[in-house]
């Protein structure tokens, strides 16, 4: 198995499991390959007037709990086995969540930093086509992720709305608030790792407010993690995104660190701390490790030398397997992804739910429904944990999330 593909690792968290989770075998097995991976080719017009073709994925994992839900990713990395286990992640999270959905992911292959805002623009309404007849509000509800946010998903709900002749707002979530967004979408996820954050201090009776804090990656879920927990009275020491990393023992003023990457675009330069590089940050003397951008953050060569005292998975993917297994031995601590980033979802789900009755709930309403949710799954995953006796907290959150979508399947049968 190689160390870090992303696919193999969620296969073998899975299969991790299994052991804990009473489910059929026979269910087993099917939920171990992905229902269907779409592979579309996205030729558009470059502003020189040339053609460029790049490549796009829509995988959808499984829907027996719901329609399919999950993000688009726009990264040079991107892969359809990167999609598919992203997919499969989603589908554990939607079940641990226990949201009426199943799991899908999306993804093109392009550095964006390349492309100009008319260009992303049309590369959007091209992949939109090209993935359209499987989406939709009933089928598969699309939503952003690394290099996509409201504007990508407003032009994926004209495109769609476009074709079918009348407005579909809830064919995407994430959306601007102008065309059917919902309060609290854009800060979810960030929200949900910062209450994930407060049980899991709470649980290690550990101080949140005296925690020193490294955060790998400053986009929409780094940032808002960022500014929720300096504003618990935690010190984010050290930070990092693609253009570099800041490092300050006292704690970074996360605000300015803000206007920073609004001025130019990245964290590198930053005067208010001295610059890291990322393997530094990831092996700070922290309390807590916060990856918040790709997979494979923490491999075993990292996980030997870690030396946070808790890692607190706000990217999908970050630990593999491998390295899962040292941090084990090593007695640190890692809440799992599909629970710590799972405010995203929960919010794309209440936006979903207020599209459909064409009615908008309040700032209020939505972060109390994301905080509920959550924390109840904070519940069940240590209640998981501590019953069935399992290594871990992610093999506790995937039993709890593999009986869900085995459930499911179970009373739905086999078709035909
Ligand atoms: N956006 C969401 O609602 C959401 C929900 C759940 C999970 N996630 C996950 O959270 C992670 C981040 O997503 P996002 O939406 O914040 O994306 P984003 O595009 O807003 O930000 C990504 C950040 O990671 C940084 N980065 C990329 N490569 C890096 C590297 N090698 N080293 C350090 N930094 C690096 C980028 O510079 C950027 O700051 C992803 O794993 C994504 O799947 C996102």
């Amino acid at each position: 198995m190689s160390e870090t593909s992303p696919l193999e690792n969620m296969l073998a968290q899975m299969s991790a499991a299994r052991p804990y989770a009473d489910i059929d075998d026979g269910v087993f097995e099917r939920l171990k390959h992905p229902e269907r991976t779409l592979k579309v080719t996205l030729p558009i017009h470059r502003d020189d007037g040339s053609i460029e073709v790049y490549e796009g994925y829509r995988c959808q994992f499984d829907s027996a709990r719901g329609p399919y839900k999950g993000g688009v990713r726009y990264h040079q990395s991107v892969t359809r086995e990167e999609v598919e286990a992203l997919a499969g992640w989603m589908t554990w999270k939607t079940a641990l969540m226990d949201l009426p959905y199943g799991g899908a992911k999306g993804g093109v292959v392009v550095d964006t930093r390349d492309l100009s805002d008319r260009e992303i623009e049309h590369l959007t309404r091209r992949y939109t086509e090209g993935i359209r007849r499987m989406i939709g509000p009933a089928m598969d509800v699309p939503a952003p992720d690394i290099n996509t946010g409201p504007q990508e998903m407003a032009w994926m709900m004209d495109t769609y709305s476009m074709y079918e002749g009348y407005v579909v707002p809830d064919v995407v979530t994430g959306k601007p608030l102008s065309i059917g967004g919902t309060a609290g979408r854009v800060e979810a996820t960030g929200r949900g790792v910062a209450i994930t954050a407060d049980h899991a201090f709470e649980y290690f009776e550990r101080d949140l407010t005296e925690a020193t804090i490294a955060i790998q990656g400053f986009g929409n879920v780094g940032s808002v993690t960022a500014r929720l927990l300096d504003e618990r009275g935690a010190d984010i020491v050290a930070v990092s995104d693609i253009t570099g990393g800041v490092y300050n023992a006292d704690g970074l003023d996360t605000g300015a660190l803000e206007a920073h990457l609004e001025s130019t675009g990245g964290v590198a330069g930053f005067e208010g701390g001295r610059s890291i590089d990322n393997d530094d940050l990831l092996r700070l003397d922290v309390d807590v490790l916060c990856p918040a951008a790709l997979e494979n953050a923490i491999t075993v060569d990292v996980a030997e030398e870690l030396r946070a005292d808790l890692v607190l998975e706000a990217a999908n993917g970050p630990t593999t397997v491998a390295a899962d297994e040292v941090l084990r031995e090593r007695d640190v601590p890692v809440v799992p992804d599909i629970l710590t980033n799972a405010g995203g979802v929960i919010v794309s789900y209440l936006e979903w739910v207020q599209n459909s009755q064409q009615y908008s709930w309040d700032l209020e309403g939505v972060n109390a429904d994301l905080e509920r949710r959550i924390s109840t799954a904070f519940e069940e995953t240590i209640e998981a944990f501590a019953e069935r006796e399992t290594p871990d907290l992610r093999t506790a959150a995937y039993a709890v999330a593999l009986e869900r979508v085995g459930d499911a399947h179970g009373v739905r049968g086999l078709f035909p």
